[in-house]
């Protein structure tokens, strides 16, 4: 495979499996995600999930993928996020796009009406590698540190182990 040259703003050929389907749009012009939306409409209980269609289905050219991502609005209104955040549609992909969305609010219904905006879709270029398995792999300063190696995360429950750990609250008022 060859690399595909960068070019912005990309052309992607894109088909409505729903033909009143709003296209995916960018609300301002320097915006990465174009708005994705719900072709049925849906209620979701406290903690339920469902996987909506968005009526499109698109081709992007090799060395390109596109990244379903949570819209920020719908999170912090509604508690609204993605299972699998950020979702991957693979350059080869040819079935419609579709978003899998959880009710994360403890108490209220979250309702989508048809054509709702749902998520934003990210293109982005990828890249592919060739594994090299070696027995030891080059030293580094981070090493195998990691998961909070550094410290200094919100725990339910303040002082952790040896480490000093910020409770919640502290955390939120304190950084
Ligand atoms: O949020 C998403 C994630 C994926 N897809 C589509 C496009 C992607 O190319 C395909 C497969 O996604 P993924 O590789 O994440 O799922 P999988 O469970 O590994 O399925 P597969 O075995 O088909 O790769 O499903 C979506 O429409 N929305
Ligand atoms: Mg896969």
């Amino acid at each position: 495979m060859t690399d595909a040259p960068r070019r912005s703003p990309l052309d992607v050929l894109i088909r409505r499996i729903d033909p009143e389907a709003p296209l995916p749009s960018y609300g301002h012009p320097g915006d990465a995600g174009a708005d994705l939306v719900t072709t049925e409409a849906a209620e979701l209980a406290p903690g339920e999930r469902a996987v909506l269609p968005t009526g499109i289905s698109i081709a992007l050219p090799d060395g390109y993928a596109a990244f379903v991502h949570p819209r920020s609005g719908l999170a912090a209104r509604c508690g609204v996020a993605l299972v699998n955040a950020p979702g991957t549609v693979d350059a080869g992909y040819r079935g419609e796009i579709k978003v899998i969305v959880v009710n994360l609010d403890p108490r209220e219904s979250v309702r989508f009406e048809r054509y709702d905006r749902i998520a934003q879709l990210v293109v982005q270029q990828v890249e592919k590698v060739r594994f090299h398995e070696v027995a030891e792999l080059p030293a580094s300063a981070r090493d195998q540190g990691g998961f909070g190696s550094t410290g200094g995360h919100a725990a339910v429950g303040g002082v952790q182990g040896g480490n000093r750990y910020a409770s919640v609250v502290t955390d939120r008022e304190g950084q």
